[in-house]
């Protein structure tokens, strides 16, 4: 190849550093923004082990980009090193639910963010050995190794039941470890989640519970300009971030899609040939942020919760000049409809509206109560928040609408 090779470019014109701009990334202390009550609350709760004892175990709610598992990992971090400083050895394990959603699966992937095998001389396979033995190698790895670990279970509702969380609550208790200590921070966007747990894992594992607010535009423009040196310089119109905040203020003050807002909107202009991040770039990346934020939110999410979510999609398509939404009686018809093409048993009425609930914590849809006159009595209309199109695409992107109420 000639060094003339024009094919690739050898200089990103946009972008210095991307990593900053990615979604997994852990910015440091200063680029943590409007967060300082909640961090020194966690800190508070995970204090004990610095000492050697036992942590707080802790559960921590908020809608989806609110900074939950940025603090808690933040602060497992800097727990460590602290601690270490003391001749205190804590390790900590980080767990998708969303992706291990089986005891079996997270109790693996802990044992194997754990264990160092040179160290203990335990193997971790992927699979292939039972849910009793990664536990008893889990145990081992926890007294060989630490005094203290901390779990952070992220989007704990997944999990399918509570088996996991009963085994690590109860692990000191029941003689499975001798001396080191456990604490589990569990993060969910379900504020329903508490009601569904075993009360005997409820009473252990909600120790203390924080609730993290969704960001204003001001924070959400701080948030972005803490990481504008993502960008080479001058490349940014000085109307970018202002215009991203607003946006992703105005939908849901969520912070990973104003990040998201940002990163594409560079990436836009890469593919343009634009030596410039223009503010009308700002307007296509957010609708890019919008499905991608959707996806996010139902992955691993029930089928029936996305039935419930169907059913109101196809309605809102149908009758796109119903303005104020769908009562909870027609979105169950619908609903009914699509768990029998499903072959899949309906959920009764009030688990769906539990349902829709949920829907609205995570601004999908929106819900009005109407007083009804004496004759109807109250009730409940649900309109969707997000584009029908965009939850389409998602939820079937082969289906389209007519397909379904015929
Ligand atoms: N206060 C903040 N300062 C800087 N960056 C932030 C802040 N809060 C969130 N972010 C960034 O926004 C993105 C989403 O945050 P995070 O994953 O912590 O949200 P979450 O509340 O756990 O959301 P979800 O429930 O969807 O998992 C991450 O890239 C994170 O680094």
């Amino acid at each position: 190849m000639s060094q003339g090779d024009d094919l690739f470019t050898r200089e990103d014109p946009i972008f210095t550093d991307k990593e900053l701009l990615e979604i997994s990334h852990l910015p440091d202390e200063g680029r943590i923004v409007g967060r300082d009550d909640e961090i020194k609350q966690l800190a508070n709760a995970a204090n004990p082990a610095i000492f050697g004892q036992s942590p707080s175990n802790v559960l921590i709610y908020g809608k989806t980009g609110t900074g939950k598992s940025l603090c808690a990992k933040y602060v497992t971090s800097r727990l460590v090193d602290t601690a270490e400083e003391e001749g205190v050895t804590v390790g900590t394990a980080y767990v998708d639910c969303a992706q291990d959603t089986t005891e079996t699966q997270a109790a693996q992937t802990i044992a194997a963010a754990l264990n160092d095998d040179e160290l203990t001389g335990i193997n971790i396979p992927d699979k292939g050995i039972s849910t009793a033995t990664y536990y008893k190698r889990l145990w081992s790895i926890l007294d060989d190794t630490f005094d203290v670990v901390l779990i952070i279970l992220d989007e704990i509702d997944k999990l399918e039941d509570d088996s996991i969380l009963m085994q690590l609550s109860r692990a000191g208790e029941a003689g499975k470890i001798d001396s080191c200590k456990i604490g589990v921070v569990g993060i969910s966007n379900k504020i329903k989640y508490k009601e569904r747990m075993d009360e005997r894992v409820k009473s252990s594992l909600c120790e203390r519970e924080f609730v993290f607010p969704p960001y204003d535009a001001e924070q959400l423009g701080e948030i972005m300009q803490a990481r504008s040196d993502a960008f080479r310089e001058g490349v940014l119109e000085p109307s970018v971030v202002p215009k991203a905040a607003a946006l992703a203020a105005r939908e849901h003050g969520d912070a990973r899609k104003a990040i998201d807002i940002l990163r594409y909107a560079g990436e836009i202009a890469q593919s343009k040939g634009d030596s410039r991040v223009r503010e009308e770039y700002v307007i296509q990346a957010r609708e890019r942020a919008e499905t991608d934020r959707f996806r996010e939110l139902i992955r691993g999410s029930t089928p029936h919760s996305r039935y419930v979510l169907q059913a109101l999609t196809v309605l809102s398509m149908n009758d796109p000049d119903h303005e104020d939404g769908f009562r909870t009686s027609r979105i169950y018809e619908l609903y009914e409809e699509i768990c029998r093409q499903e072959a899949s048993e309906t959920l009764s009425l009030r688990r769906v509206r539990d349902l829709l609930k949920e829907h609205a914590f995570l601004d999908v849809i929106e819900q009005t109560r109407h007083s009804g006159g004496s004759a109807e009595g109250a009730y409940t209309q649900h309109k969707l928040l997000e584009d029908p199109e965009v939850i389409q695409q998602v939820l079937q992107p082969d289906v389209d609408a007519e397909q379904v109420v015929e």
